[in-house]
């Protein structure tokens, strides 16, 4: 059995980085920005006034001065003239300022009598008025790789960058496969539960920015796995889910090797996740997750995503590693790191009493994966360890 550090850089070593793409603006939120974003424009373009008033020469601010109003500024129309000694012009947000004037006293603090202004309050020190280019200017730069948030497309938008360069999302199939299995909302024979687990997974992956195919569930035969996983060709990605052990059912270590498979490893020193596979099925990159539903979500965090985010072209794809002071004992690990479920609190960390695999309400209900080495000695309260926030 190989560690998780080798297993992923196994991984790492089927695929390789997505193609760039280019997408529409209005289409990019959530896509990883494959190339650095150059301003070709300085914002704002002009000094602006940043507030509603009276445009002037900040020498002549004062409480008590008078000046003469000699025409108006808004926002998309400015005022062409020059504001000269004693001259104001009446200004709103974000129009131009004047030539001229450096200075914007707000309304609330003057009194207008037709073309005659006063200012009636001190004005602070503040000028109100927001330099060229206070924001971002030519040249400025929005660097690869980054995933795009709502704020980094306002600000591509504000850059005028219609057409963004992007990595192409990977593409992932999912299949699951068991007799026992049926989707939800069925109606589950007896012997029957509900497939949960490619729920879970897609919803993990789609979250750092792959394009997900819930494949039709396949049944406990050689032929119908063989048909899914014929369905998923041109995928980038081919996940199975279950029968990755050694039961007399569990088929896919035999069909993907009679469909070719070239496999990378089988096996992993961890828990929960130990009969996870991997390997080249033809232009795919193939991973065989184990079925126990925890266990295919903690492989889906611990493997599956790093991948995603390394075929998207991060340079840091793997989980972050956090500590915190354990706030109850743990018992030595036996000889697999462990990824315990567990909860993150203001105090510090615990592990959940019951780390059985199957237990979908315990990993709901926790907030972090403890990572406890290989042979890990016993625990104390207030221990500091690793856990991975989720
Ligand atoms: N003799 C041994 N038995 C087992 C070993 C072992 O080393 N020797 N390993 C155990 C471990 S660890 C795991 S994990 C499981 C993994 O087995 P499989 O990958 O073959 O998974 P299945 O047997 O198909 O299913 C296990 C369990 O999970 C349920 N399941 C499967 N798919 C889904 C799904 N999509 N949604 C929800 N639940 C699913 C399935 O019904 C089973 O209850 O093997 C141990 N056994
Ligand atoms: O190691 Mo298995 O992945 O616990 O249930």
């Amino acid at each position: 059995m190989i560690s998780v550090d080798e297993a992923r850089a196994h991984l790492f070593d089927l695929v390789s980085p997505q193609d760039v793409e280019t997408v529409a603006l209005a289409q990019a939120a959530g896509r990883m920005l494959a190339r650095d974003a150059v301003a070709m424009r300085d914002q704002p373009p002009f000094a602006a006034s940043s507030m509603d008033g009276y445009a002037v020469k900040s020498a002549e601010v004062e409480q008590h001065a008078i000046f003469k109003i000699i025409g108006e500024a808004a926002a998309g129309n400015g005022f062409s003239g020059t504001v000269k000694p004693g001259q104001a012009v009446r200004i709103f947000t974000g129009a131009p300022m004047p030539d001229g004037a450096d200075f914007v006293v707000i309304q609330e603090d003057t009194d207008r009598r037709d073309d005659l202004l006063t200012i009636t309050e001190a004005p602070g020190a503040k000028s109100n008025v927001r330099p060229a280019g206070v924001d971002f200017g030519i040249g400025d730069r929005l660097t690869a790789p980054r995933r795009l948030s709502p704020s980094d497309v306002a600000l591509l938008a504000a850059m005028n960058i219609p057409d963004v360069p992007v990595s192409r999302q990977p593409v992932v199939a999912l299949i699951s496969n068991g007799d026992e299995l049926v989707m939800p909302g069925d109606t589950p024979g007896p012997d029957q539960i509900i497939a949960s687990n490619t729920f879970g997974l897609k919803a993990l992956f789609e979250d750092v920015g792959a394009q997900v195919r819930m494949l039709p569930i396949a049944r406990d035969t050689t032929s119908s796995l063989t048909t899914a996983l014929e369905l998923a060709s041109g995928t980038d990605l081919i996940i199975t889910i279950g029968g990755a052990s050694v039961g007399d059912h569990d088929l896919v270590e035999e069909v993907t090797g009679a469909l070719g498979m070239e496999r990378a490893f089988y096996k992993v020193r961890m828990r929960p996740g130990k009969p996870l596979m991997a390997g080249r099925l033809g232009k795919a990159a193939m991973i065989g997750l184990p079925g126990n539903p925890v266990s295919a979500m903690v492989c889906g965090h611990i493997f599956v995503v790093p991948l995603l985010r390394h075929m998207l072209g991060l340079a840091n794809p793997l989980p972050e590693i956090c500590t915190a002071p354990l706030t109850a004992p743990l018992p030595e690990n036996g000889p697999r790191a462990h990824y315990m479920r567990a909860t993150r609190t203001g105090d510090g960390i615990a592990a959940a009493g019951n780390q059985d695999s199957s237990l979908l309400r315990v990993l709901a209900s926790s907030n972090a994966l403890i990572v406890r080495p290989p042979g890990d000695p016993a625990r104390d309260t207030g221990d500091t360890v690793d856990y991975i926030p989720l």
